[in-house]
């Protein structure tokens, strides 16, 4: 698996890694400096983890399970009539990093583990699912085990694809979409206000209680007022009991223009500035790929790469859950380890091993650059280029790191 080194005079275990990230778990459990010197770092929205998966979302008919299948190499059911797709479908996908590749063309490995997302087909959604139309319910709490959207817009004219709306129209259907996951969200925090507003009811409140209840009107109020969660103003306070309920709007989306393979390639799409336009007004920051599931299957049909989106989609995904990660790497094995944005070096020495966690010294930090650089372990030492980082390092994607632990019976047992 990974390299483990052993000095019989300190039981010190050196392990070889690559990259990675905190998380706000490690955040909050830091030695704060004095408060004047403090500025807050923001928690992300999202669950914490590196465990997240990527849901491909739209109407009916769109293309999303011609997305799944072309992301994913498989071949689930992808047919030309609406609610093709009932039970979600889930695969990995390789993340793409040209990194990771160097590195096996250079140790030439036993075994080489990639980074991989996680992405999930799911059934088309309609107007007034949120109210059980169409698959309805069901499956908005399958987007709702996502934590990132690929948000599937049809821009293909096609009499022969049926559209459930009647015809095509990818900015009705964005505000279809927009509508049902608001809905929703606005259903599930008004129920949860009545849960809480019963319970104080019935007994003195606590601080917490008090927030949870503060934070849902405010959520209520954004939504009420047509926004997203994710475009709110939250605080860190705000964001950790936010992080805990999972709100449909608060899921970050990519939105992917799926439009005909000839629109694709003389670049001139009539919906397109339309669709861009929509998102820089409902959606500021968020962005748009220009897609074509027919030319992406004619590329793969020739075995070619270049000209496609897939690359794109997949590392955008991947930065959409705020991912990174780190490097393994030897004649044993080359193994990139996904973490989270901003994990601190023994967070990440935990991905590996628990023991690596509990017992950790510090991290040795090798750049990319300077390994290809110096070509050797060695030759990088020489040079000063392992750096040695102790608990409050936060990992870059990216990084090589060598790990020392102890892993003494007594640290163990702690
Ligand atoms: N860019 C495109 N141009 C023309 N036809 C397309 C394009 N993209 C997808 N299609 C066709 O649209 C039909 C529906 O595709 P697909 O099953 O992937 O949609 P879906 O969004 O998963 O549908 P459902 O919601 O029913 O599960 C298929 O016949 C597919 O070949
Ligand atoms: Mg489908």
């Amino acid at each position: 698996m990974f390299c483990v080194a052993y000095s019989r005079r300190l039981p010190l275990f050196v392990a070889r890694s690559c990259f990675f990230a905190s998380s706000p778990k490690s955040v909050s459990g830091r030695k704060m400096p004095p408060k004047s010197a403090v500025v807050e770092e923001k928690i992300a929205l999202g669950r914490v983890g590196s465990n997240l998966q990527v849901g491909i979302v739209g109407v009916p008919n769109v293309g999303k399970s011609s997305t799944f299948n072309l992301l994913t190499r498989q071949s689930v059911p992808a047919e030309n009539y609406p609610f093709c797709t009932i039970d979600p479908n889930h695969a990995r996908v390789i993340v793409p990093d040209a990194r990771f590749d160097k590195l096996v063309e250079k140790y030439k490995p036993a075994s080489a583990v990639p980074a991989f997302l996680q992405v999930t087909d799911i059934a088309g959604l309609v107007k007034g699912a949120s109210e059980g139309a169409g698959l309805g319910n069901a499956f908005l709490s399958h987007i709702r085990a996502t934590d990132a959207i690929f948000q599937i817009v049809r821009c293909f004219e096609d009499a022969d694809v049926t559209h459930v709306e009647g015809g095509v129209d990818p900015v009705r259907d964005l505000e279809i979409i927009s509508n049902e996951l608001r809905l929703k969200d606005l259903e599930f925090l008004t129920k949860q206000l009545e849960q809480l507003t019963s319970k104080r009811n019935r007994g003195p409140a606590d601080k917490e209680h008090e927030h949870m209840v503060d934070l849902t009107k405010r959520l209520v109020e954004v939504l009420e007022a047509g926004k997203d969660i994710r475009f709110g103003e939250w605080k860190n306070a705000d964001i950790e009991l936010l992080n805990t309920m999972q709100l449909l709007t608060a899921k970050p989306v990519l939105y992917i223009a799926n439009m005909s393979a000839e629109d694709y390639e003389r670049k001139k799409n009539k919906w397109l500035a339309k669709v861009k336009k929509w998102i820089d007004d409902h959606c500021p920051g968020e962005q748009l790929v220009p897609y074509s599931v027919k030319h992406e299957t004619a590329l793969l049909d020739q075995g070619k790469i270049e000209g496609s989106q897939l690359e794109k989609i997949i590392t955008t995904g991947y930065h959409l859950l705020n991912l990174a990660h780190f490097f393994t790497a030897g004649e044993d094995e080359v193994k990139a380890w996904t973490i989270q944005k901003g994990t601190k070096a023994p967070q990440a020495a935990g991905k590996i091993h628990t023991d690596f966690e509990r017992g950790f010294i510090c991290a040795e930090v090798c750049k990319f650059e300077d390994l290809m650089e110096h070509g050797s372990e060695a030759a990088c030492r020489a040079a000063g280029k392992y750096r040695q980082q102790g608990r409050e390092y936060v990992v870059a994607d990216g990084d090589i790191i060598l790990f020392r632990f102890n892993v003494t019976k007594d640290a163990k047992k702690k």
